[in-house]
């Protein structure tokens, strides 16, 4: 096992910031021992090491066998996860081909013609870190959280743009919620431009509006950025502007005023905050995204690191979402080594629907409805499918009703399915339709895995 970082607490600065916590962290290195990039290396502390040939890996490696996103390694509490990403000539260990494996000491890894060894620093580098588990309404206690918390607290203070990076339900919008109330901007407005609803169409009246120089203070001809003057933008996944949108929101911020109908320009005053869920990097190179609005806007850059990489964190979500529902729910060590065995695609949201989704079972009296993750088909007694999940996602905005909804359709689906072709992947193949490779990564988004299933199925007998 991988010597873990230990968390020691030896100095406090003011209670605003919380507690200022000197970190042990053992870095660890990832290296080309043999193969066409020998001694190339990528030595950090993050949670995660990428490896392929795209130059958007951490490790970048020039050999030609090797595939874009080839392989990664992940740190986690169990030790070192390493990971094909859906290479075309495979990973290997040992000789052996493998998809999912956690390395041994001394271990190497195959990729085409190269051989990676990772190593884990034995002795501690010390690293401050913010103390505090929790920023605005960030909630998190591992190692990853606290430095996003230092991040976005560094960031707070200066009136630069930020780009928040995350998977859907990493908590961008509550990070960019958290930073505003930390600036200087806090008792200004915090607006929310949705750019998945932005045509090209509706760009120019809905982000500059219809503007006269004269009638700034009339609601209806204001766009967003006059609505947020004094405050913060935040334009939530930016990535899915419009091309031509796009050229149009980089002049606004390069002149930092917006166009009016009587031809006097409007000074704005506005920080802008993006997220997005994309690589924005690769958009970049793709030509999906100008090059010149990403650099305006990811002047500073925070990345939310997916739930299943900070599994550490998950009482302490779990006990603080909790908090925030209408009903209780019970968390027992059961729930939590369930909620630790689990993958978590919608992140944070998602834990916050099955607490909700407990709760409720709960209230109906149904008390065994911590199986629910591995047991995806179980509903409160009398109460079709249908309607619960409808019972649940009226309250919900579009966006997050949505997720749910699918998230709950897939799971549902293939738990269903495997169960009736009596969990024979060739016949659940070709009920489907779809390929085993789909079938296999669907089952595994969905956190669906072949043995709980049969578990769960014995259960019910
Ligand atoms: N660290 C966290 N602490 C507490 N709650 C969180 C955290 N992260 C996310 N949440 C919860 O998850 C929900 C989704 O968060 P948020 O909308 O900020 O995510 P997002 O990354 O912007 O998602 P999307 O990309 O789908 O819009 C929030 O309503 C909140 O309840």
């Amino acid at each position: 096992m991988e010597p873990r970082p230990e968390v020691t607490q030896t100095t406090q600065t003011d209670k605003e910031e919380g507690r200022t916590t000197r970190v042990p962290i053992h870095e660890w290195t990832v290296e080309v021992v043999s193969g066409p990039d020998k001694g190339k290396k990528v030595t950090t502390q993050d949670g995660l090491v990428r490896v392929g040939s795209d130059p958007a890996s951490d490790l970048v490696l020039t050999d030609t066998t090797v595939s874009r996103r080839h392989l990664e390694v992940e740190r986690t509490p169990r030790g070192l996860l390493l990971r094909d990403t859906g290479s075309r000539n495979g990973t290997f260990l040992d000789g052996r081909q493998v998809l999912q494996a956690y390395l041994g000491r001394g271990d190497k890894v195959e990729l085409g013609k190269t051989k990676l060894a990772v190593k884990v620093s034995a002795k501690p580098t010390e690293v401050e870190l913010a103390g505090a588990e929790s920023f605005g309404a960030l909630v998190g206690s591992s190692e990853k959280m606290r430095w996003v918390f230092t991040e976005l607290r560094r960031v707070a203070r200066e009136d630069m743009s930020l780009l928040i990076e995350g998977e859907t339900g990493t908590g961008k919008e509550l990070a960019a919620r958290a930073v505003h109330q930390h600036s200087a901007r806090r008792h200004g407005p915090f607006k929310v431009v949705d750019c998945n609803l932005i045509s090209e169409e509706k760009a120019e009246r809905e982000l500059f509006g219809g503007l006269r120089a004269s009638d700034a203070e009339d609601k209806e001809a204001r766009g967003v950025f006059e609505a947020a003057r004094g405050g913060t933008l935040f334009l939530d996944e930016v990535g899915e502007l419009p091309l031509m949108v796009q050229g149009k929101l980089l002049r606004v911020l390069d002149a930092r005023e917006v166009p009016s109908l009587d031809g006097q320009p409007v000074p704005v005053d506005v920080r802008v905050i993006a997220s997005t869920h994309r690589n924005l990097e690769e958009d970049v190179r793709q030509g999906r995204f100008r090059a010149d609005l990403y650099f305006r806007l990811a002047v500073a850059r925070v990345r939310l690191p997916p739930l299943r990489t900070r599994r550490e964190d998950l009482p302490s979500l779990a006990q603080a979402l909790s908090q925030t529902l209408r009903a209780s729910v019970t968390l027992t060590p059961q729930t939590l080594a369930l909620f630790e065995g689990y993958d978590w695609p919608g992140n944070v949201r998602e834990l916050r629907n099955v607490l909700e989704r407990g709760a409720l079972m709960e209230e109906t009296g149904n008390t065994s409805w911590l199986d629910f993750l591995a047991q995806p088909s179980r509903r409160p007694e009398g109460q079709p499918p249908g309607n619960h999940v409808a019972t649940l996602v009226t309250g919900m905005p579009y966006h997050e009703a949505k997720d749910r909804v699918l998230a709950d359709f897939e799971r549902l689906y293939f738990a269903e399915v495997m169960r009736t072709v009596g969990f024979d992947m060739k016949a659940a193949e070709q009920r489907t339709g779809l390929s085993m490779q789909s079938l296999y990564r669907l089952l595994k988004k969905n956190g669906l895995r072949l043995k709980d299933l049969k578990n769960a199925e014995g259960l019910e007998k």
